[in-house]
């Protein structure tokens, strides 16, 4: 049985190459499906946009194993899953996938491959790296052991560079893990650096303006607060301060200094946001096919706008997403401007709560999760999301209650930073993420809890409105019928974001020809990326897809599906034959 529906945009369909042209929809023949008694379709068309094929690399098809499962000629037609996804879809089902995607800070806890191969194993979909931490050759061993993993076992995680900037932080305390200070002491923080060891009770600052600019009475807060001490004296390059709240200082921690109950941050504006050891590890990301670079500090669009063009202008630069963070009064300031710029943002609570009251990062945090919403753009909960498990193997109530706030906000991603970096438990944490994940995702799928006011319009281009129209009918389409999937064939990944902005009920796969695309929509909520050689011709990839996934056990017949694509705009539903 099929049925059509079809809106065309002459304008549009006029200027098609005839040869890409699709077939005209009463020529449309199933007849290459098996089953076509099962088979129902729709197809509302528009238009179609025709763009050249431009997947060239290879393909592997793997087994559950990790081992590549087919022969190497039959390479072209395969598909690229990982063993996780895999195993998942087969034992579970596509309702029990996990919408929510999983970052994990990689330090000494987690740098070796089976660490991270135990992470991948548990969910993990990014990898972040933190250049405040570790040499360039640490990071670069991370990031090639992780490419390795991918290679290996099907994996599609990402790798997230996350720059220094230049605010004020403490030195790197010699080596030592941590550095504990006591009620009553009176330590010591200096712009010199040591040749040797680290003196007793010494913190070396990295801001050469630093004790030109404190004042005695200031206080100075270690990581927003863990740690707080009041300036009692200024010696030369040297500022003596009595800890008033003891707690342990870790290396290289922010610090920020406070006046009659407000923070001192006009030297801090002219600090870069991007200092000039950034930008070198910025070259560093980009000869090293990082996939984002989170940019610590941002105040302003002015810099993502900086760094995007500096990226499109250097080979491999135009497939690196820039993720703002958000962690200073003035990002808060700017936030419409800047997420608008970014191809994403970061709700960095650890920096944040340093810069405005705690009591006021829940409520910026559910601001700027609303408008990336709003502005289709990925964001990511950062920062003491399970800071207990850091020690601990079990996370506190109070936690669990954090992490379940995010993933109800519908937030596409949360991080783990010590806690996975070097904390004692890093899969006890990931676990928890996944479990927490897993359990509030089912709750709002039971409540049907969709949302309530529908997302504003974001596109201005007319081929743009028309792929949104599509993914958001598609999505209320989606769970109205209550199919098992959407499948959305992108190349540039961009309409697979539009479904997953609508956060349907049930999983997206996004069939995409390119690795990077793939390993970049691995950050969304909701999106089982594949790689998978796809054509123009909509039939010929759907008939390809099912015939991949149903020899793999990941769909079987009957299963109810909706397809959109950017190639044809178009939605259809059927039942796999
Ligand atoms: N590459 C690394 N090498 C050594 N230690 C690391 C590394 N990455 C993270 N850590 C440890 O994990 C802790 C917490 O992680 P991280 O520094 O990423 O916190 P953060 O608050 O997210 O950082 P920032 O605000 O600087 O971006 C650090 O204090 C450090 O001890
Ligand atoms: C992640 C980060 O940079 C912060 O929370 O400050
Ligand atoms: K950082
Ligand atoms: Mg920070």
């Amino acid at each position: 049985m099929s049925h059509s529906i079809q809106f065309s945009t002459p304008s549009r369909t006029l200027h098609l190459p005839p040869t890409r042209l699709h077939p005209p929809l009463s020529s449309f023949s199933f007849r290459q499906f098996p089953l076509t008694s099962t088979f129902k379709h729709t197809s509302l068309r528009a238009s179609s946009s025709p763009s050249p094929d431009s997947s060239s690399s290879s393909s592997l098809l793997h087994s559950p194993n990790g081992t590549p499962a087919v022969k190497p000629e039959e390479r072209s037609s395969g598909i690229d899953v990982d063993t996780v996804t895999e195993a998942e879809l087969k034992e579970n089902g596509f309702r029990s996938t996990r919408r929510t995607k999983l970052i994990c800070t990689i330090g000494p806890a987690t740098c070796g491959f089976e660490q991270l191969s135990a992470l991948a194993e548990g969910g993990m979909n990014v990898a972040r790296l933190n250049m405040c931490h570790g040499t360039r050759d640490w990071h670069r061993d991370v990031i090639r052991s992780v490419r390795r993993l991918n290679e290996e076992k099907g994996f599609a995680v990402a790798i997230m560079m996350d720059t220094e900037g230049s605010e004020i932080h403490m030195g790197d305390l010699g080596g030592e893990a941590s550095a504990k200070a006591e009620d009553g002491e009176v330590w010591t923080f200096t712009v010199r650096a040591f040749d040797a060891s680290r003196p007793e009770r010494t913190i070396s600052v990295s801001y050469d303006g630093f004790a030109e600019d404190v004042r005695v009475g200031d206080e100075l807060l270690v990581d927003g607060g863990m740690v707080r001490f009041d300036v009692i004296e200024k010696i030369g390059p040297d500022v003596k301060c009595l800890c008033t709240d003891p707690g342990l200082l870790l290396p290289r921690a922010n610090l920020t200094f406070w006046r009659d109950g407000s923070l001192v941050r006009e030297r801090n504006a002219m600090l870069p946001t991007i200092s000039s050891k950034d930008w070198l590890d910025i070259d560093f990301g980009i000869a090293e096919g990082v996939d984002f670079i989170a940019v610590s500090f941002v105040k302003s669009a002015e810099v993502i706008n900086h760094l995007k063009s500096y990226l499109a202008a250097r080979p491999g630069g135009g497939d690196i997403g820039v993720i703002a963070k958000i962690e200073s009064i003035d990002s808060l300031t700017n936030l419409e401007e800047i997420i608008l710029a970014s191809d994403g943002a970061m709700v960095a609570r650890g920096d944040l709560g340093a810069q405005i009251p705690l009591e006021q990062v829940p409520a910026a945090q559910q601001r700027i999760v609303k408008v990336c919403r709003e502005l289709n753009k990925p964001v990511i909960v950062a920062s003491q999301l399970l800071e207990s498990m850091i020690e601990y193997p079990t996370p506190t109530r109070a936690e669990v209650a954090d992490v379940s706030e995010a993933v109800r906000q519908r937030s596409d991603a949360l991080m783990l930073s010590g806690e996975s970096a070097m904390g004692q438990f890093p899969d006890k944490a990931l676990t928890v993420l996944r479990s927490v994940s897993l359990r509030i995702e089912r709750w709002w799928r039971e409540e049907k809890r969709y949302e309530a006011t529908p997302l504003q319009a974001i596109s201005s281009a007319s081929s743009d409105k028309i792929s949104e129209e599509i993914c958001n009918s598609a999505s209320k389409m989606a769970n109205n019928l209550g199919v098992d999937a959407v499948f959305v064939y992108t190349k540039n990944g961009h309409m697979a974001s539009l479904v997953s902005r609508c956060r349907p009920d049930c999983p997206i796969f996004a069939f995409t020809n390119t690795t990077s695309v793939r390993r970049r929509l691995n950050l969304q909520w909701g999106l089982i990326p594949f790689r998978l050689s796809f054509s123009e011709d909509m039939e010929s990839n759907l008939n390809k897809t099912f015939s991949l996934l149903k020899s793999r056990g990941m769909i079987k017949s009957g299963d109810l599906v909706i397809a959109v694509s950017d190639m044809l705009q178009s939605i259809q539903v059927m039942n796999v034959p």
